[in-house]
């Protein structure tokens, strides 16, 4: 049998709803999903193995200007634009609720120009909008690529290869579309061994994934500002007697976002923690026991070896 296997990369603005995407494609949740723009932090690895075809899915943390935010932001669009090195095809959705920006014509045109591999353009969200509303939509992001894909081919600094309808609309709460789109995908891989065995779904270690559960609780549940400050560390992860222990240490910037965090007399830190462990043996498919405590740590987010060691972002070398 010959086999394909390549890497897509996911990538649009915060909120376009990769995160989404990726989980509907799997099957399964693996990224963490909140209605917060920048909720996914880092790279996040999903396999999708069909016939003689794996796909191998980049999550990233949405495109973003990042002047006058916490040097995390630029790390986060740093390992956002890495992935294009490695991609075989890129994925980049916009949300057809918001349409297209300005923001969007930026970054689709450094991938024109830079990315010399296959392009997909994703209109997500789909069923949020009317009927009528979804093809309207679609022209207008279509007649605004368009302008910038020939100013692009005009100048001769074309790099990339459209394939497919450009946009594809897609809806990820619509599993008939994502089959199809999932299909469309894997049929684009090229010819290649697999890098990852069958049953794999990703290259992050159980107790990333769980940290990412609990920090999507923190997002969830908190206010505006404050989850961009919060990191969440798996102190302890046992399996024992068919129960998974699990103790995460919720890091703050400051001693303030303690006091928020915790809450009148621990209520939000127990609500936090009550559903994330709810969400936790769903994933794990066992009984979870969990301990949460907070812990502050002053500009963690600017700081090179915090951001690596509390939420395992490293600056990459070869990025943008
Ligand atoms: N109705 C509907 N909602 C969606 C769809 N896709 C995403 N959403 C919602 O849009 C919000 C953002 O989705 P995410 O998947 O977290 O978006 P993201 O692009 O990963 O966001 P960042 O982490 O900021 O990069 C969440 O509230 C999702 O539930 C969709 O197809 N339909």
């Amino acid at each position: 049998m010959i086999k394909k296997c390549g890497y897509v990369a996911l990538l649009g603005r915060p909120n376009a709803g990769k995160s989404t995407f990726l989980n509907a494609v799997l099957g399964t949740k693996l990224a963490v999903v909140s209605n917060k723009p920048q909720t996914t932090r880092n790279k996040i690895l999903g396999v999708f193995t069909e016939a003689d075809s794996q796909a191998l899915l980049l999550d990233t943390p949405g495109i973003h200007k990042t002047q006058g935010l916490p040097k995390m932001n630029q790390v986060m669009n740093k390992v956002a634009w890495s992935v294009l090195s490695d991609a075989d095809l890129v994925c980049y959705l916009i949300d057809v609720t918001q349409g297209w920006s300005n923001e969007d014509a930026l970054w689709l045109e450094s991938i024109l120009k830079k990315f010399e591999n296959k392009l997909l353009l994703l209109a997500t969200k789909t069923d949020k909008v009317k009927i009528e509303e979804v093809e309207q939509g679609r022209l207008n992001i279509l007649n605004r690529f368009q302008d910038l894909f020939e100013g692009i081919k005009a100048s001769g600094e074309l790099k990339c290869q459209l394939i497919g309808d450009q946009p594809q609309l897609i809806s990820s709460k619509r599993p008939e579309e994502i089959t199809s789109i999932r299909q469309f995908i894997l049929s684009q891989m090229p010819q290649g061994e697999w890098l990852y065995g069958e049953d794999d779904l990703t290259d992050r270690p159980q107790r990333f994934v769980c940290a990412e559960i609990i920090r999507e609780q923190i997002f969830r549940q908190l206010g505006q500002e404050l989850p961009y400050k919060i990191a969440v560390v798996i102190d302890l992860f046992e399996h024992k007697n068919n129960v998974t222990n699990i103790s995460a240490t919720v890091i703050v910037d400051r001693d303030s976002q303690k006091g928020i965090v915790i809450g009148k007399r621990g209520s939000r830190l127990k609500s936090i923690g009550t559903e994330a462990r709810i969400s936790l043996e769903k994933h794990l498919d066992k009984k979870v026991f969990l301990e949460l405590f907070v812990k502050v740590k002053p500009g963690w987010t600017e700081n090179i070896n915090m951001l690596s060691e509390f939420a395992d972002l490293q600056e990459p070398s070869d990025s943008k």
